[in-house]
């Protein structure tokens, strides 16, 4: 299995060496150069299996011979063992044919542990063979970072860097990223929103000279190893609710496009998945842009579903490389556009491809506390606000095939949001109970490239 770059510059690699190097050096990102086909059999026996096993059978044929079966299978057992429902992945029933696909049962309460474990536990085993270091840096609303520290804290041979948005994460993410003690994880908030966050690390990559003198490392969803592993629970849960058979569709609270672009694998791999509807919160640009064919940023406004406060959507660059026929040059335009102008319009060609399979809506913050408020008085449910845009968006969606939307958070983490939503503040599990009283330790950094390259300089040579 080889991967390509979305520029269609960068050199071809191994799925190992596409997970080591994060971000393409042509600037794009890197995809399978043919998406790996289950059959209807292969699907249908998926059904009743452990996460686990479902897991391995649907990444194994993205990893090439880079894992023996038994290192990867012994990789999975690790990275889902800490997880607190036997499930991994559980479905609840919200109302007639809808339902949710709880994915906050890891140990930081958000999706992005299904991937995080995973590829921490991937680093550990490529890192153990290289003998060598490397330095993660890595752009965050708020879960990715919590979860990145989480997978790497106290690794052998990785230093982890994170850049949050000052002020505009909750507490409870700020704490999972600030309160871990050990001297390999680095917290940094930088004066300005998750975009000036996500551009930098996307300018350390770029500048060479940094990348390779502290080989570096990414595990934002630029990485691809993060987007196969979220995946695999499109296919646990449409198995269980009757695929290959049985058509579903798919919800999803989206800001970086990764999570809703793991689900258009999953499709493109064979899993019947008749739509993906991309919800957005008030930071709309994915929904305007399927509606306008116009991808216009336009400054973010903070919300309270603070992750997906994006502008800038990595992954949308990866559905516009399939949507223009894998032409990478063409993307690298539109790429080059976005960066001088803050936009670029969609060929009528690329926007058709895209329409025959996501959908899109939006929820105003009004529309997102009554939705918490709606379905915790109809079934007792709490709803993360970036869930319950999923969930309002989804209403609007529903029809005779069974939609499932992405609980990608546990309301626990914004408890703010949920009280005045419902009136009552959402417990952090007992293992976290005294996440309020650790001591913090945080750097802030101004929005500048050369100062944030310093500083990671200095901290790695100490
Ligand atoms: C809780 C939550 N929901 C939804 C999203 C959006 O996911 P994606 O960025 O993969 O579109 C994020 C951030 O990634 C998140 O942390
Ligand atoms: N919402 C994310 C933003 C980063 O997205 P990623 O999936 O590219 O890592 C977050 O919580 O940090």
């Amino acid at each position: 299995m080889k991967y390509i770059s979305t520029r269609g510059a960068a050199p071809v690699l191994t799925f190992d060496q596409a997970m080591m190097t994060g971000l393409a050096r042509d600037g794009g990102l890197y995809v399978p150069e043919t998406i790996p086909a289950m059959t209807q059999t292969d699907i249908a026996a998926l059904a009743g299996l452990g996460y686990e096993e479902t897991a391995f059978r649907v990444m194994r044929p993205f990893i090439g011979d880079c894992f023996t079966d038994q290192e990867f299978q012994d990789i999975i057992a690790r990275a889902y063992a800490g997880f607190g429902h036997a499930a991994r992945a559980p479905l609840v029933q919200l109302g007639p044919n809808h339902f949710l696909l709880e994915l906050f049962h890891g140990p930081t309460l958000a999706f992005k542990d299904f991937a995080m474990q995973l590829i921490g536990q991937l680093f550990q085993a490529a890192l153990q063979r290289q003998g060598e270091r490397v330095t993660i840096v890595g752009a965050t609303s708020g879960d990715t970072g919590s979860a990145a520290i989480e997978a790497f804290r106290g690794l052998e041979g990785v230093d982890v860097f994170i850049l949050f948005p000052d002020g505009r994460v909750s507490e409870v993410q700020r704490r999972q990223m600030t309160t871990p003690v050990e001297t390999n994880v680095h917290a940094l908030a930088l004066a300005g929103d998750f975009d000036d966050c996500q551009a930098r690390v996307k300018d350390m990559f770029n500048d060479f000279d940094f990348r390779d003198s502290v080989r570096l490392a990414g595990v934002n969803s630029i990485n691809w190893a993060r987007v196969l592993a979220q995946v695999v629970y499109y296919f646990s849960a449409a198995t269980s609710l009757g695929a290959p058979h049985r058509p579903v569709s798919f919800t999803v609270p989206t800001g970086n496009f990764g999570d809703i672009f793991a689900g258009y694998v999953a499709r493109r791999m064979g899993l019947p998945i008749e739509r993906l509807v991309i919800a957005t919160n008030q930071n709309d640009i994915l929904h305007r842009a399927l509606k306008t064919g116009r991808y216009q940023t336009e400054g973010v406004r903070p919300s309270i579903s603070p992750s997906m406060d994006i502008q800038v959507s990595s992954n949308f660059e990866r559905a516009l490389f399939d949507a223009y026929g894998r032409d990478g040059a063409a993307v690298a335009q539109l790429m080059q556009e976005l960066r001088q102008t803050g936009g670029f319009r969609i060929s009528q060609g690329a926007i058709d491809v895209l329409r025959e399979t996501f959908l899109s809506g939006r929820a105003s913050e009004d529309e997102t506390r009554a939705t918490i408020a709606g379905a915790f008085a109809a079934t007792g449910e709490i709803l993360c606000p970036h869930t319950a845009v999923g969930v309002n968006v989804a209403e609007r969606h529903l029809g005779p095939v069974p939609m499932i939307t992405l609980a990608t958070a546990h309301p626990a983490k914004f408890p703010d949001a949920v009280e005045a939503a419902i009136g009552l503040r959402p417990a952090l599990p007992p293992r976290m109970a005294d996440l309020f009283v650790r001591p913090e330790r945080v750097t802030r950094v101004a929005n500048d490239l050369a100062g944030i390259e310093s500083l990671v300089r200095e901290r790695i040579a100490n």
